[in-house]
């Protein structure tokens, strides 16, 4: 079985050039992040009283002044990330120091790659389920994965989601990315959500078209590169 990670993004290992400052600032974007998604989890599911809540907003309103004094700007990268190396802290679906991600994580076995993450109840849209839209942007990235890892990186036209059945959460997930078929800039890629318990029953399918990005795309998107 070959194995092959695209997301390094422990923020320990990361990139073997990376200076012991960037990783240590990597470390530390991840225990930002773990602590985001536990109060972001916390903050759906709390029956704390009214005065606990208040007290609470307050104090997440002080701490975040100190971060709020240094950020960049939308044409910025992240200083943390190493974008042709893979590391996207902030990634809203596998960045480890991002408070939105479940994480997933992610690598590819045999050509697929195979996903795991649990969503918890910050992601609810039915009562007990995942919302639809959350369905379909673990599959978008999964299927984004996919074509990258394939050599065929591109940006999603189209994305066809059939949801079977609903995705429980607080519930160990499968999730599955693999290319169907390239064309010349276009790239077919399907994937499925399942639970880790029951890989073989399919709860959401999706099939995307990849478009590769011509040069003078790029740079009209993001002048000389992204
Ligand atoms: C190593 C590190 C790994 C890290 C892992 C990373 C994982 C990250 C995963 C992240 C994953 C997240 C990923 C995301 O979230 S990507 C973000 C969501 N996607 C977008 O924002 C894309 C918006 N679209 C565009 O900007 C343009 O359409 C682009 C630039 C893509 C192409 O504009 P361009 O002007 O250059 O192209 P074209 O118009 O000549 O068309 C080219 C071809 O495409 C065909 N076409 C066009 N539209 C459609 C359509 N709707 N259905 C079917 N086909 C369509 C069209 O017919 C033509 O085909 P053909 O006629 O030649 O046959």
């Amino acid at each position: 079985m070959t194995k092959r990670s695209y997301h390094p993004t422990d923020g320990r290992t990361g990139n073997g050039a990376a200076s012991d400052a960037i990783r240590e600032r990597r470390a530390a974007i991840e225990d930002l992040g773990a602590a985001l998604r536990t109060l972001l989890q916390v903050s759906a599911s709390t029956e704390a009283g009214a005065d606990e809540i208040r007290l609470a907003a307050a104090e997440l309103r002080r701490v975040t002044g100190p971060l709020a004094a240094s950020v960049r700007t939308r044409a910025q990268q992240p200083s943390a990330d190493d974008l042709l190396g893979g590391i996207r802290m902030y990634n809203p679906v596998s960045g480890t120091g991002s408070g939105l991600a479940p994480p997933v994580d992610a690598e590819v076995v045999d050509g697929v790659v195979v996903g795991t993450c649990t969503l918890g109840l910050a992601y609810e849209g039915p009562p007990t389920y995942a919302h639809g839209g959350v369905s379909a942007l673990l599959l978008d990235h999964m299927l984004g994965y996919a074509t990258t890892a394939s050599g065929h990186p591109g940006m999603t036209v189209e994305l066809t989601t059939r949801y079977r059945a609903p995705v429980p959460l607080q519930t160990p997930l499968r999730l599955t990315g693999r290319v169907t078929e390239v064309l010349t800039r276009k790239v077919i890629a399907h994937g499925t959500i399942a639970t880790a318990a029951d890989p073989d029953t399919v709860l959401v399918e999706a099939t995307g078209t990849f478009v590769a990005i011509r040069p003078e795309k790029v740079r009209a998107l993001w002048g000389s590169g992204p």
